[in-house]
């Protein structure tokens, strides 16, 4: 069986407005899991939760196969690396060095080679206060200080915001190598379609405070695309997965459908070219998950060489 870095079991946060939970997620060891979701849907309120910046008012975490309610301790706290939305309030006049410092004390598996090559490849300035950086460069001293110890488990919330593509390319670079081990866990939150594509394995999709499933990353992406075939509304209603169509031009129709590879299989078999496709965009995989379309289940992966 998979080791799980982290479990939620029935996790509730009370918030003002709303309650994140309960939430009931595992994390398997050696895989990139994409938080997604609309703003507001719970996602920073999960990775705060995992570092025990914000504690569960129910439910259980469990951390490597422990569960720590009295508080995170540090031989666990180490193997975290986190990129948080906010930039810590007790680093702001700290330079990215000093900042480095101050951190690499915590943890004995710091690697300063490592930083440092990561500030230069990133372009961050030395000698200037975090808090006078701009967010983008802020943002790649937080990538590069949460990578820095070569921790087993990385939480990411948002990295991407603020980079410029050189700076984003970067960073998923970076990202892939620290998973070659097989050691390293990934959860991050995202809204970019191209991170969860070049990254994820897996996708959780959370509203409303909720999680609504996790699924394989490429199962939903090959199976959820739109086709453009020529035919008529009969063809399309002996389709498995469709959830919209329309006619186009010159006898042709398109149609969007969660289960495409199907869809190609019966195709294929009945002798009809399908023209075009389109792999769907996040934000419409999105919509169509909220409104129910569900994802089929998903299968076992195999382990990432
Ligand atoms: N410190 C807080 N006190 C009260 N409510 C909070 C607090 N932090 C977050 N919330 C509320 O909890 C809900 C979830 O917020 P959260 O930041 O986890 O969402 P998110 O999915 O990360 O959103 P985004 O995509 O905008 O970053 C929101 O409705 C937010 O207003």
């Amino acid at each position: 069986m998979e080791n799980q870095v982290i479990e939620l079991r029935d996790v509730l946060k009370k918030r003002r407005t709303k309650n994140i939970g309960p939430l009931s997620l595992a994390i398997p060891e050696g895989y990139v899991v994409a938080l997604v979701g609309p703003n507001g849907s719970g996602k920073s309120t999960v990775l705060n939760m995992l570092i025990q910046a914000v504690l569960p008012d129910e439910g259980d975490i469990v951390w490597f196969g422990e569960t720590y309610a009295e508080g995170l301790p540090l031989h666990i706290r180490k193997q975290i690396g986190f990129v948080p939305e906010q930039i810590s309030m007790e680093e702001r006049y700290l330079t990215a060095d000093d900042a480095a410092a101050f951190r690499s004390q915590w943890y004995d598996t710091w690697d300063g080679y490592y930083f440092d090559e990561l500030l230069s490849k990133f372009g961050v300035p030395r000698g200037v206060k975090l808090v006078k950086m701009s967010k983008g460069e802020r943002r790649k001293y937080e990538i590069a200080a949460a990578l820095a110890p070569r921790p087993k488990l990385l939480l990411l919330d948002e990295p991407s915001s603020g980079l410029d593509p050189f700076a984003w390319k970067l960073m998923i670079s970076q990202l892939r190598e620290c998973l070659k081990g097989g050691e390293t866990t990934i959860l991050l939150s995202t809204h970019i379609v191209d991170e969860v594509r070049r990254l994820a394995d897996y996708i959780v999709l959370m509203h409303y405070g909720k999680v609504l499933g996790m699924v394989e990353k490429d199962s939903l992406l090959d199976n959820w695309k739109e086709c453009w075939v020529t035919g008529d509304a009969e063809l399309v209603q002996e389709l498995p997965g469709v959830v919209s169509w329309k006619p186009e031009a010159a006898g042709a129709l398109s149609f969007v459908t969660t289960a495409c590879v199907e869809v190609e299989r019966i195709l294929q078999s009945a002798g009809i070219p399908i023209l075009k496709t389109r792999g769907l965009e996040l934000d419409e995989v999105l919509s169509l998950w909220i409104e129910g379309h569900t994802p089929a289940e998903n299968g076992k992966m195999e382990r990432r060489e």
